[in-house]
């Protein structure tokens, strides 16, 4: 996909989250896109192709050539922009196994599929052959910011990173950290050695001079760290400012196992809670990205809203691999921010859009279980979850989730199915399983997205305003 060195003008319908229960519509509205930083410049209402060409042009100061300019119109009532979606919690190394968990829960589920294809990934060129495809994968499904986990291997999380700068998604790269817990052949030998290959990473990353690819301290989760790798990690994170990401309260087996590991005169931590483990050693700040919190106490909750820390909800592999259902609600209401994750291989899709769907599931089990209809989230939230909610989680809060002037053009061109009179779909048009009759209004159409749609409706995605993605 070659990079676009030209201005760019989008014409259309925008679709995108001002709040987190609502979605802003705009019609035959214009976007114009700087080519030299990829940012928004002009939001322009009311504006076709020809006023596009002969006021807003001109108005911007930009040359109206062809080589200057490049215009995709499309007033089709079945096609919309909307936001690029962010992953805020993914293992890259996993990707191979998605669909593959059978009945296992978290503790076996890693001994028995995860840890063995994690460790294999030490052969570069495997690791080559799976990055790559993830990376392609997940743009296909309009993923444009992605979280990602690698493995233990520096060469291959470096290569990662490597590869999500070629291809053009933007990224979190993490290292894997755990000295305890893991098999013999897939371990680091010491926290030491640990915190020294964590360094070689965010060295390899920061030497690369640019902010589309950062990299993100990553202990695995507290089982699988000693409580002397979790501050030396803490340290590091304080040294650097830069984001931390790990997993909490996925699973009650692993809760019990946090207990037994790390009681209240190891970590010199007030309570014994997870939360209270990654707090004791630095660990639980605002740039903290828990995923799961599944069976978090009221008490943990409190504490990460204070520390404002912030939670990957990840739906799909929370019922998968049988974890439970996360209170989105309960989380929300204490004022966490909460983004989508899709929790590969734990969660079975590389989709964001699957979570957005299985989010508003799970939502509707909690409040079968009691929690009351307060606890549903609708389309709208869920879409603000996998926006902009996803942003602030990963500290892009105001630059990528949304169309507002300033923010780069992280974007994802939907064309839904346009069913014709006779009842065939348009020509040309592969709406996948979603059928449009015209009928529909716009809140109805995106109803439709959620509920059914998929990558055939992921026409273009553009990262920092350069096409990254386009589906012949
Ligand atoms: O869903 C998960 N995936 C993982 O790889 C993992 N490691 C620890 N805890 C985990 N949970």
């Amino acid at each position: 996909m070659s990079t676009s060195r030209k201005n760019q003008i989008f014409i259309g319908t925008f679709i995108h989250s001002t709040t987190l229960t609502t979605l802003e519509y705009l019609h035959n509205t214009a976007i114009a896109v700087s080519a030299s930083t990829g940012k928004i410049i002009a939001i322009e209402p009311e504006c076709d192709l020809h006023k596009a060409k002969t006021i807003l042009v001109p108005k911007l100061g930009w040359d109206s050539g062809p080589t200057s300019v490049e215009i995709l119109s499309t007033q089709k009532d079945y096609q919309f922009f909307f936001p690029g979606f962010i992953d805020t919690h993914l293992h890259a190394s996993q990707y191979p196994n998605v669909g593959i968990f059978g009945n296992s829960t978290l503790l076996d589920w890693l001994n028995t599929y995860t840890f063995p294809l994690e460790a294999s990934l030490s052969d570069i060129s495997k690791a080559k052959r799976v990055y790559s495809r993830v990376i392609k994968k997940t743009l296909s499904h309009g993923t444009t910011t992605a979280a990602y986990y690698a493995t233990i291997d520096v060469t291959a999380t470096n290569l990662l990173a490597e590869l999500c700068l070629e291809r053009g998604q933007r990224a979190l790269i993490g290292r894997v950290c755990m000295d305890q817990l893991g098999p013999e052949y897939y371990l680091d030998e010491s926290p030491e050695e640990s915190l020294s290959k964590t360094k070689e990473c965010v060295d390899f990353i920061r030497e690369k001079k640019q902010d589309l690819v950062r990299p993100v301290i990553t202990p695995r989760f507290a089982p699988a760290c000693s409580f002397d790798l979790l501050k030396k990690l803490g340290d590091l994170a304080k040294e650097t400012d830069l984001p931390i990401q790990t997993h909490i309260s996925e699973n009650k087996n692993e809760i019990l196992l946090v207990k037994e590991l790390f009681p209240m005169e190891k970590t010199g931590a007030k309570d014994d809670s997870y939360a209270s483990v990654y707090d004791a050693a630095g660990l639980l700040t605002e740039k903290m990205i828990l995923a799961h919190g599944v069976h978090l106490t009221e008490f943990e909750a409190d504490l990460i809203a204070e520390r404002k820390s912030k939670v990957s909800h990840c739906p799909c592999s929370n019922s998968a691999i049988t974890s439970g259902a996360a209170k989105v609600r309960w989380l929300l209401g204490k004022g966490i921010v909460v983004g989508l994750g899709t929790d590969m291989s734990g969660g079975y899709s590389p989709s964001v859009l699957e979570a957005a769907r299985h989010a508003v599931l799970v939502s509707r089990h909690v409040a079968m279980g009691g929690d009351d209809e307060v606890a549903k989230l609708s389309v709208e939230e869920v879409l603000y979850l996998g926006t902009k909610g996803g942003a602030g989680v990963v500290g892009l809060e105001g630059t990528v989730g949304g169309f507002e002037v300033g923010m780069e053009w992280d974007a994802q061109l939907i064309g839904l199915g346009r069913v014709e009179d006779g009842g065939e779909e348009e020509e040309g048009e592969d709406g996948g399983n979603v059928d449009v009759f015209g009928w529909e209004s716009w809140q109805e159409k995106i109803a439709k997205w959620v509920y059914n749609g998929d990558d055939r409706n992921t026409k273009k995605v553009w990262v920092r305003g350069r096409l990254v993605h386009e589906r012949k």
